[in-house]
């Protein structure tokens, strides 16, 4: 296997391409391994002026990387306007993510960096997931349910449990298999990506003051308890029910690795509201690994030369380090 990262470039309307740009730029200054982006080199053209290299194997990235960015081309995107998504865009994002899966899986890079996709648009073209995570997963033969979703910064790791639906369907959706589920996938993914061997989980609550013993909602006492037990029983260090509105201060974070939460927003508001310059969505639970930025296409801003690179930055770094504890962890 090469040392290789491959980053996806995600929308060529967004700004993936500005950030991956950038991050090259950062290269030594963040000492960040050799990568090469996956993606159409017009749309890069458009929004950086740093020099870039149009590469026909993966392994040309070597050799080149030390002075332009490596670019393996996908179908083109055509007239790329910045902040102005269309369908060809949208084949161009997906075409380029399953390239970077595909060599990941095959083993030509350590790992696959996703850039920001709009899941509206790529649904537009037949993409037929929530988001990049559950394609992810599928295409590397791992059931949606047996992976996580893992927001990391460096004061805090949370994983939503429900992820990409509608708020009124979540206590639905909620199952003690699916808690159980999650959850070991992000207790075995702290071992194998952070190498922290016994994490400590903390599972959070639904409702206010996660219930109140049955008296503000019963997801706790039918769902979230039960969930506890098992994995207890399994030998799992988990904290929980916890109520979520006094789980994520400076003390209450110290006393556990990852948090786990019932619903998107209850763990994303916290990581972003800490950490949105270098927090890093990794799925955990994959044969590969895969990290993303923890951010979106930020149409508002393509173009403009107003994206920071660092949540990127941190992406490609972690997924280095991901690979490092993978080698350790599985001798
Ligand atoms: N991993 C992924 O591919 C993700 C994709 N998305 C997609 O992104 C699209 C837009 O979602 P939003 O909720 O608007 O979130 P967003 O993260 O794209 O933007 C939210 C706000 O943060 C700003 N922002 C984001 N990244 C920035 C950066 N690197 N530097 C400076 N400012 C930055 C934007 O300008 C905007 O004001 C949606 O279609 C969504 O599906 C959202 C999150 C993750
Ligand atoms: N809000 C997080 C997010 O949208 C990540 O989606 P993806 O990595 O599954 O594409």
């Amino acid at each position: 296997m090469s040392g290789l990262l491959a980053i996806s470039s995600g929308d060529p309307a967004g700004i993936g391409p500005e950030i991956i740009g950038k991050s090259w730029q950062a290269r030594k200054a963040e000492g960040l391994q050799p990568f090469f982006a996956i993606g159409d080199p017009r749309a890069f053209a458009s929004v950086w002026d740093g020099p870039v290299t149009v590469i026909e194997t993966p392994l040309d990235a070597l050799s080149q990387f030390a002075t332009a960015l490596p670019i393996l081309p996908v179908i083109d995107s055509g007239n790329v306007t910045p902040g102005a998504p269309d369908l060809d865009g949208a084949r161009c994002a997906l075409q380029a993510l399953e390239m970077g899966v595909g060599l990941a899986r095959a083993g030509t890079v350590r790992a696959i960096v996703t850039g920001p996709i709009a899941k509206i648009q790529l649904q537009k073209v037949g993409f037929n997931f929530p988001g990049q995570t559950e394609f992810i997963a599928e295409a590397c033969g791992v059931d949606r349910q047996n992976v996580a979703m893992l927001l990391a910064g460096p004061g805090l790791r949370v994983v939503p449990i429900t992820v990409h639906i509608g708020i009124a369907q979540v206590p639905a959706a909620l199952s003690i298999e699916l808690i159980v589920n999650r959850a070991r996938a992000a207790a075995k993914g702290m071992a194998r990506n952070f190498g922290i061997e016994r994490p400590r989980l903390a599972i959070a609550g639904l409702n206010p003051h996660a219930g109140e013993q049955g008296s503000m909602g019963s997801e706790e006492t039918e769902i979230i308890i039960p969930a506890i037990e098992i994995l207890r029983a399994e030998g799992f260090d988990v904290a929980g029910p916890l109520p979520a509105d006094t789980m994520f201060h400076a003390a209450a974070r110290a006393r556990y690795d990852v948090a786990l939460c019932q619903y998107h927003d209850q763990a994303l508001i916290p990581v972003k509201a800490l950490h949105f310059d270098d927090a890093v969505n990794m799925t955990l639970g994959l044969p590969i690994v895969r990290t993303s930025p923890d951010h979106g296409t930020a149409f508002d801003i393509a173009g403009k030369n107003l994206a920071s690179p660092s949540s990127m930055i941190a992406a490609i770094q972690m997924a280095g380090a991901a690979w490092q504890h993978r080698q350790t962890h599985e001798g």
